[in-house]
């Protein structure tokens, strides 16, 4: 018996794995597999500094391969840093266009991104957290990403369900877990695990799955992930999903590599068999567990699509004359520092300029992070652009863009202004890139570039 493991851990897999038991406990001892996503909405796959060559046969855009938060590939939205299996998860949800998408645990934002990405824009993704710090680098997350389509809420499953009933054509349950893909990357996973965790998580994954069938619409699809290995929380809550709600388990593709879900680990439910299972013995990854099930269609679905629906109660604290002369001030920005960017839903709260994403719901019960694009907000009669925009636009949508050498991209990312050696022909905003990634936004005046990196970001 290996001493690292828990020993309870180590008797439970010994006998359901039997045969299998040695060269799974071994791979905990070996290094942790790293990869990465490339984001298809910014990314010049020839400008990539790392290296493209050992793509993830299962998943879009998905390659082995370790990244570094400093790399200018990071910081400029191109890359998200994931464990392979995990980045089966949204892969397999398959978002299709115009989809209402609901990640319901989603910080730090693995599978969210992968959403948006997948969703190109089209749709409405909410991605909600319900820890408060966690939802906050969820948002930076998906800032990074410049998504423009994704609502980022802080809220309970419960107050989620009470604004969403049956409303969502697909939802993702990355469930909190008792972490045993986690055990060689992260020793307290490994310290915190025990026989009695593994059922409280279960318990408390039910009380979720619960909400989550409740918000979803007839007909749509739930896709429940794990990174762990317990049937518990895996087998045994598909089946308890599928003998008490009216959904049934739909099939996966299993790629090489991929195992199937244990029948006789979940009450012998054939349909068991459709899951996925990605052992970190069989499937180079730190391993998951991954199960789509469908609801039945039993009504006819409302299609009160998104967008053009302006709810009773939208909070709009600004008068209209003061709303006018925002509103102006905006078309000034836009014209003198934009180009080909053409926003769907100008909604301005609190002086603060929104593109947003959804408006089909009142969302004023729910604490909103982020709801579609934030553009910036409105100080002293000027419009101050924000980091979300600058980060969601494509080079050909600004008029200016500064591209740094290194030695400038290490002091602006200091968050120091740069005086440039030549004279500038243009004088304002500006996107600041590095490699050609855009990454920032500067402020030209006169030869000085102003730094406007956001001051949590600095390096
Ligand atoms: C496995 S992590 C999610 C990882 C994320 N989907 C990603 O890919 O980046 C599970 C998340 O569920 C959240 N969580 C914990 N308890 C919860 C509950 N009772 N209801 C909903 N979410 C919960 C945790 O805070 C955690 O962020």
């Amino acid at each position: 018996m290996n001493t690292d493991l828990p020993k309870e851990f180590q008797e439970k897999y010994q006998q359901l794995l039997g045969t299998q038991a040695p060269a799974f406990f071994k791979s905990f001892f070996e290094s942790s597999t790293h990869g990465f996503r490339l984001n298809p909405e910014k990314v010049q796959s020839n400008l990539v500094n790392e290296p493209l060559n050992q793509p993830i046969l299962s998943v879009l855009n998905g390659y082995y391969g370790q990244i570094s938060g400093a790399d200018i590939d990071h910081s400029a939205g191109w890359l998200y840093s994931q464990d392979p299996s995990a980045m089966n998860v949204a892969q397999f949800a398959d978002p299709h266009a115009h989809e209402r998408v609901l990640d319901l645990c989603a910080a730090p934002g693995g599978k969210s991104t992968q959403l948006a990405a997948l969703m190109a824009g089209s749709g409405i993704l909410v991605a909600n957290e319900i820890d408060a710090k966690r939802a906050r680098v969820l948002s930076s997350n998906i800032e990074r990403w410049g998504s423009t389509n994704v609502v980022v809420t802080n809220n309970t499953p419960e107050q989620l369900n009470k604004v969403f009933p049956e409303f969502f054509d697909c939802i993702v349950v990355d469930a909190p877990c008792s972490g045993e893909g986690l055990f060689r990357k992260d020793p307290e996973a490994k310290a915190y695990w025990s026989p009695q965790y593994v059922v409280e998580c279960a318990n408390r994954q039910r009380t979720i799955l619960t909400m989550a069938v409740s918000m979803l619409r007839p007909g749509g699809r739930l896709i429940y992930s794990t990174c762990t290995f317990s049937p518990e929380e895996n087998e045994q809550n598909m089946d308890w999903l599928t003998q008490n709600y009216e959904l049934e388990i739909i099939d996966l593709k299993h790629y090489a590599g991929m195992d199937h879900g244990q029948p006789a680990w979940g009450n012998n439910n054939q349909d068991l068999s459709k899951a996925v299972r990605l052992f970190p013995h069989h499937y180079a990854g730190e391993g998951h567990f991954i199960c789509a099930l469908q609801k039945r269609q039993t009504a006819v679905v409302k299609n009160d699509r998104d967008k053009n629906q302006v709810p009773s109660k939208v909070k709009r604290r600004n008068s209209v004359r003061q709303q006018h002369a925002e509103f102006q001030l905006w078309e000034q920005f836009q014209q003198q520092t934009l180009r080909k960017f053409v926003p769907s839903q100008l909604q301005i709260y609190n002086d603060v300029l929104y593109d947003v994403a959804l408006v089909s719901k009142d969302l004023t019960s729910l604490h909103v992070l982020r709801n579609g694009l934030k553009l910036g907000i409105f100080k002293k009669r000027r419009f101050e652009p924000d980091h979300a925009l600058v980060m969601a636009l494509a080079s050909e949508q600004f008029q200016k863009v500064i591209d740094l050498d290194a030695e400038q991209f290490h002091h602006f990312v200091h968050g120091e202004a740069l005086i440039l050696n030549k004279s500038q022909d243009y004088q304002g905003w500006v996107a600041v890139s590095f490699e050609q990634k855009i990454f920032a936004w500067g402020k030209l005046v006169q030869q000085q570039l102003k730094n406007f990196y956001p001051k949590g970001l600095r390096q």
